[in-house]
């Protein structure tokens, strides 16, 4: 149930503590609400509808709380092959995703939405980065899901963490692979008018 307060401006419906960090990072100020959405309930398509999709969904059920707040969504998956990948829920779960992964190059792709219910405004994308992987040794595997790093992680690692170790190269967004591409959400922040780069505040974005 919503609480009795004044609708924030701006909201994040994550529970994800990367994404957070990113937007705080980027000078934004807003609230954190996550939702219980259930991601299971949306059937697999093309993997940039599907992240759009879930976006979506994920920022229209706070709006719906909060009708006069902006309300941003978000959803991170990772593409190898025809396969899909997302957060392990075992240990061997965690161990054959990153064997799949080890040597190869795969997609992330995240997708985002910013939602105003009572302005019927909406805008959602979704960015893709390759990743490529170094060849893993079973050893490096073991040590990596020993450090439980994997677990709340699409495809089952971290490039911000330990699990930048995997990591030989990148091709697009880095904070795509984190959760959020920042540079994209901002643009459209900004372009909707959502948040403005004020003078007389150079210590981060006004909302
Ligand atoms: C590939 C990769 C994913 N991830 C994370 C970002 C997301 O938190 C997670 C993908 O799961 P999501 O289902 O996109 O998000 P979430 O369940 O963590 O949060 P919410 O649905 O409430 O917004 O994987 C990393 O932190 N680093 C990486 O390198």
């Amino acid at each position: 149930m919503k609480d009795m307060i004044t609708d924030p401006q701006l909201i994040l419906a994550s529970q994800s503590p990367r994404r957070r960090y990113l937007l705080e990072q980027a000078g934004l100020t807003f609230a954190v609400i996550p939702g219980t959405f259930d991601e299971d309930s949306v059937q697999l398509t093309d993997p940039a509808d599907y992240v759009k999709t879930l976006a979506k969904a994920k920022a229209d059920e706070i709006a719906g709380q909060y009708p006069d707040s902006w309300v941003i969504g978000a959803d991170t998956i990772v593409t190898i092959d025809r396969s899909v990948l997302g957060k392990p829920g075992t240990p061997d779960d965690a161990r054959h995703m990153l064997e799949k992964l080890s040597g190869q190059s795969h997609c992330v792709f995240t997708g985002y939405a910013i939602v105003c219910k009572n302005q019927a405004a909406c805008v959602c994308d979704a960015v893709k980065t390759e990743v490529q992987f170094k060849n893993l040794t079973p050893d490096e595997i073991d040590w990596y899901v020993q450090t439980g790093e994997p677990f709340d992680k699409a495809g089952a690692y971290a490039i911000q963490g330990m699990g930048t170790f995997l990591v030989r190269r990148i091709n697009g967004s880095y904070t795509n692979v984190v959760g959020l591409p920042v540079c994209e959400v901002i643009e459209a922040l900004l372009g909707m008018g959502v948040v403005t780069m004020n003078a007389a505040n150079a210590k981060g974005l006004t909302v």
